[in-house]
């Protein structure tokens, strides 16, 4: 896992760009993108369980890491308020409006041309001294004791780095803990599915065997159920070579089932000295718990978590694989969206996208695509009737323009729509609460609304999900 400072640092060259060679529109597509491909363990048992903890989501209950930071922090195109601002300072209309307008508007609208391009969480101090942060991160490399400190988290105090929570890069080092014919590493894939899971593998799996001389990887076949199961398939360069190339995981994936003292009976009896977890927020708990139990039966096991979220929202890391491609293909579904929508008198495109908390895949897709008219996230609540409502402003569009384009994150107007419906929530076998269709509804309200407006042919509702 790429690991950086709270306090930020010289960026690194992101080697992914939005990459969506292979596949159609499907969570699956294959990436390219190896900006945060994961690295192999290298360190000692205590090295390699970067477990859940390390990786906080940004999600509103944690608050983005501006909020944490308080008044003193830039604005980021990374946080979706600040996308927000830089959509609105664009002349991108927006009915979605967050709980804490005003700041969103004070901090961005002076910087958010400049800050575009720099993608960074940083400090507003840590500009000054990011490339003392940078340099500091390699001489660190030099595997000292201090940085052995169990796990990547560490507590800054003690590193003498000041304040907050610090995560050491992930990277191969020069002394290594296991000696390569003693290894025999475990790869499992768990929980939802986020392009680019197969190249995360075949890194591993070449990593492993080029870098470091381990011939004895194996994949856990179907998730943390797998671990149940008596067969293991054998994984080495050859028979990882093109999967990069395919959509999902060619290990197979499933949802709960997550049973500690099996899997772990399970890691000690295969011998597997190093687990490889590629996994969501879900997967990650399940990581930190097999984590605890093999310290607690004190084996030599590195539990490594490596996250993966298509929503790219966690907060310590650059930049989660599969963000791209995800952004790069709803751009597309957008795309098409507004194709029909534009050939239709008053047309209206609903082109409702992933994202359950997060509206990054929204907001990044909308700035890119240049075609829609409003954006919809979980992040900002909406509403639809009234003054300033979302039909109020669906009707002055179409007025101007004889068409528009409506993006909305799936996670967005679940409370406005359960209201509605008198719907009582759904939980899948994770225990993750299933999400209402705010598409279907929107085209459902939006239809509705026009049916009764005599001044209005009734625009034609398109639907479209990339998934
Ligand atoms: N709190 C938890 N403790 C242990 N295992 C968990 C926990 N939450 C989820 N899991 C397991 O992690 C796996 C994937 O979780 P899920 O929420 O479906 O997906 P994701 O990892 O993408 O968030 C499932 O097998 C599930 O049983
Ligand atoms: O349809 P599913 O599989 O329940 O997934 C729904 C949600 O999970 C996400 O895909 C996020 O999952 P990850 O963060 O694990 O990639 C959201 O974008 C989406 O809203």
């Amino acid at each position: 896992m790429a690991a950086r400072g709270a306090r930020g640092g010289r960026r690194r060259p992101q080697s992914g760009g939005a990459r969506a060679a292979h596949g159609g529109p499907s969570r699956g597509a294959a990436t390219a993108n190896r900006g945060t491909a994961a690295r192999p363990a290298v360190g000692g048992p205590s090295r390699g369980a970067a477990v859940a903890t390390t990786a906080r989501r940004r999600s509103p209950a944690h608050g983005s890491p501006a909020r944490r930071a308080g008044a003193r922090r830039r604005s980021s195109p990374r946080r979706p308020e600040a996308l927000l601002a830089a959509a609105a300072a664009r002349g991108l209309p927006l009915l979605a409006r967050s709980e804490s307008e005003s700041d969103c508007d004070s901090d961005s609208d002076s910087e958010s041309e400049s800050d575009s391009d720099s993608h960074s969480d940083c400090d507003s101090d840590s500009h000054s001294d990011s490339d003392s942060d940078c340099d500091s991160d390699s001489e660190s490399d030099s595997d000292s004791d201090s940085e052995l400190s169990p796990p990547f988290l560490s507590n800054a105090a003690s590193l003498g780095l000041g304040r907050g929570t610090h995560f050491r890069r992930a990277r191969p080092r020069q002394q290594v803990y296991f000696q390569p014919d003693e290894v025999s590493a475990g790869i499992v894939t768990c929980g939802g599915l986020c392009p680019g899971l197969n190249t995360v593998v075949r890194e591993l799996v070449c990593g492993l065997h080029h870098m470091y001389g381990v011939t004895n990887v194996v994949g856990i076949e179907g998730g943390y159920k797998g671990f149940y199961a008596s067969n293991t398939v054998e994984l080495t360069p050859r028979s990882v070579n093109d999967i990069h190339k395919r959509g999902g995981t060619v290990l197979g994936t499933s949802r709960g089932g997550h049973d500690t003292t099996k899997i772990v009976d399970s890691i000690q009896d295969r011998g597997i000295n190093q687990v490889y977890i590629i996994g969501g927020d879900g997967t990650q708990k399940g990581a930190a718990t097999i984590h605890e139990e093999v310290q607690r039966r004190g084996l030599k096991c590195a539990v490594v978590g490596i996250p993966k979220t298509i929503d790219n929202d966690i907060v310590v890391i650059d930049k989660s694989f599969g963000f791209d491609t995800a952004v790069e293909e709803a751009r597309r579904a957008i795309n098409v969206a507004h194709v029909e929508a534009e050939s239709t008198e008053n047309g209206v495109g609903v082109v409702k996208l992933m994202s359950r908390n997060s509206g990054f895949i929204a907001m990044y897709a909308t700035l890119a695509s240049r075609d829609v008219d409003c954006c919809l996230i979980p992040e900002s609540p909406f509403y639809l009737d009234g003054k300033r409502g979302l039909l109020e402003f669906a009707e002055q569009r179409l007025r101007e323009n004889g068409h528009m384009v409506i993006v909305v994150a799936e996670g967005a107007g679940q409370d406005l729509i359960a209201k509605s419906m008198n719907l009582a929530d759904a939980h899948d076998a994770s225990g993750n609460k299933l999400l209402l269709d705010v598409g279907l509804w929107l085209c459902h309200k939006i239809k509705e609304h026009f049916k009764k407006k005599a001044s209005f042919p009734s625009p034609s509702s398109t639907s479209t999900r990339p998934k």
